[in-house]
């Protein structure tokens, strides 16, 4: 069985990269095989559920391609021994620098005191397919992708922590994935740990109920970069923010790079402590503003290209792409899901993709899209009617023949998108929260007063809502 599982795991280093191997599947053993299945111990069963959820398919895989028939996974958990291991290749990955080697797990009687929290247990894999060099680059990224880079490549800190925020599928973790393939790229002996907020919380709670807090926060202070995804997740929640306070001033104080993400500036997320916003806004704080119409093609380009690759005959015809980049710019998980549609379309039916059938096959994604009215639209709008330049909305001129307009279109910003005060502010040059609740009150006194005003409001809300 140590044969065949040491042959497996060559490929299936390759298969799933080299941290989703050393944190998932390097920890298994396979115990035997019977009847289809393929039973393996485990140190723990949070390893186990994740692997089952995520790696079974890859492993029977492997398995039958080595000639063995399996067709599922059955694991038991064995956690001394497990723990045993999981010191012993912390160990040998600290003394050798090894880290991604595919050693066969050996099986020495582990010693019943053993209290070292398996390493597996606390971090998250990462997704291959984020990397720098699917990042596609824009005028909204550039900024989040350079600091990004400069954090990848290691060396002197320069900004502790890194925090990313931004809208819901803009790249924030993909960018974060980028930056620990990269630094484990530059520097194999590292360990980085990447993983969410919530399942920071949920290994706390479960060191806690485990009484082995020790451990968990040994683990934590021993990395060399530490990233939390979608920080806001913990707001709110107590023992889990001082516990995070002190991960994160351990690391800061030895001079050890973290990378928070989260949907908001720390200053906007409501419940989290004053000190852990404060600390959070000591390094870079830079967001990923929402997507213009060229990084949406640009993406879509880069998707397409890579789709390409694997399928060469994919016809798609001539302004698919720049229709889908104009009409779908909620996000780009959806310009994806959107793209992965047509491609599936394509590969079934064998047929070029025309725009008629871009706009058959989607028609459901483009009618959610077409209810959604962008600041820019409101923007342009506003100056138009106004007869002012569209820089003015963002420029700092106060005479009232542009400052009037511009809080017209905050109001309608606030009024008919989905957008925060911050993110509005964002796109009108970087103001504050303030001055755009202020501009807002402002129109909405003004509209009790003013008939020609109101009625010029009214006739824009129509126009840009037609
Ligand atoms: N600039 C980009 N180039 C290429 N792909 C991108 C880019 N931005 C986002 N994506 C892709 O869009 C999808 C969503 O991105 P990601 O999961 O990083 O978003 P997020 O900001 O973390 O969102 P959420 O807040 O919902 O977690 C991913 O598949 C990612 O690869």
């Amino acid at each position: 069985m140590e044969d065949l599982w040491r042959q497996a795991c060559v490929n299936l280093e390759r298969n799933v990269g080299q941290n989703n191997f050393n944190h998932w599947i390097k920890p298994l053993r396979l115990s035997t095989l019977e009847a289809g299945i393929a039973y393996f111990e485990s140190p723990t069963r949070f390893i186990s559920d994740w692997v089952n959820r995520h790696f079974a398919d890859k492993i029977t895989a492997e398995l039958n391609g080595l000639g063995y028939e399996v067709d599922r996974l059955r694991f038991a958990v064995v956690p001394a021994q497990g723990a045993a291991r999981a010191a012993r290749s912390a160990a040998a990955a600290q003394v050798s620098g090894q880290t991604g080697a595919a050693q066969p797990v050996a099986r020495a009687a582990a010693p019943s005191t053993t209290r070292l929290a398996p390493k597996p247990d606390l971090g998250a894999p990462l997704d291959p397919r984020f990397t720098f060099s699917n990042f596609v680059v824009g005028k909204p990224n550039e900024l989040a992708h350079a600091a990004a880079r400069r954090v990848a490549e290691g060396g002197p800190v320069g900004f502790n922590p890194l925090f990313l925020y931004g809208g819901v599928g803009l790249g924030k973790t993909h960018l974060m994935h980028a930056i620990a393939h990269d630094y484990q790229t530059r520097h194999p002996n590292s360990q980085v740990l990447y993983l969410s907020a919530e399942q920071f919380m949920y290994r706390f709670v479960q060191a806690l109920r485990e009484s082995t807090i020790m451990d968990f926060k040994g683990m934590f202070r021993n990395v060399n970069m530490l990233m939390v995804d979608d920080v806001q997740f913990i707001a709110g929640k107590d023992s889990t923010q001082e516990e995070f306070f002190h991960t994160f001033n351990a690391l800061v104080d030895q001079g050890k790079q973290i990378v928070i993400s989260a949907d908001r500036a720390p200053a906007e997320i409501k419940g989290l402590e004053e000190r852990i916003k404060s600390r959070l806004s000591c390094g870079l704080i830079v967001d990923l503003h929402p997507t213009t119409y060229e990084l949406r093609l640009g993406i879509l380009q880069s998707k397409t290209e890579s789709f390409r690759r694997q399928q060469p005959d994919l016809e798609i015809g001539d302004g698919v792409l720049e229709f889908l980049a104009h009409r779908i710019s909620t996000n780009v998980r959806v310009l994806e899901g959107a793209l992965q549609r047509l491609f599936a379309h394509a590969s079934l039916l064998r047929r070029e993709i025309t725009l008629e059938v871009a706009q058959d096959c989607l028609a459901d994604i483009l009618r959610t899209n077409d209810r959604k009215i962008s600041i820019d639209d409101i923007q342009r709008k506003v100056a138009e009617h106004y007869n002012i330049r569209l820089s003015d909305m963002m420029g700092p001129k106060r005479a009232r023949n542009v400052a009037r307009p511009r809080q017209i279109a905050m109001y309608l910003s606030k009024q008919l998108t989905s957008r925060s005060l911050p993110e509005i502010g964002r796109r009108f040059g970087g103001r504050d929260h303030t001055t755009i609740m202020h501009g807002v009150r402002k129109i909405e006194e003004l509209v009790a007063d003013d008939h020609a005003l109101a009625e010029d409001v009214t006739m824009l809300k129509r126009l840009l809502e037609a």
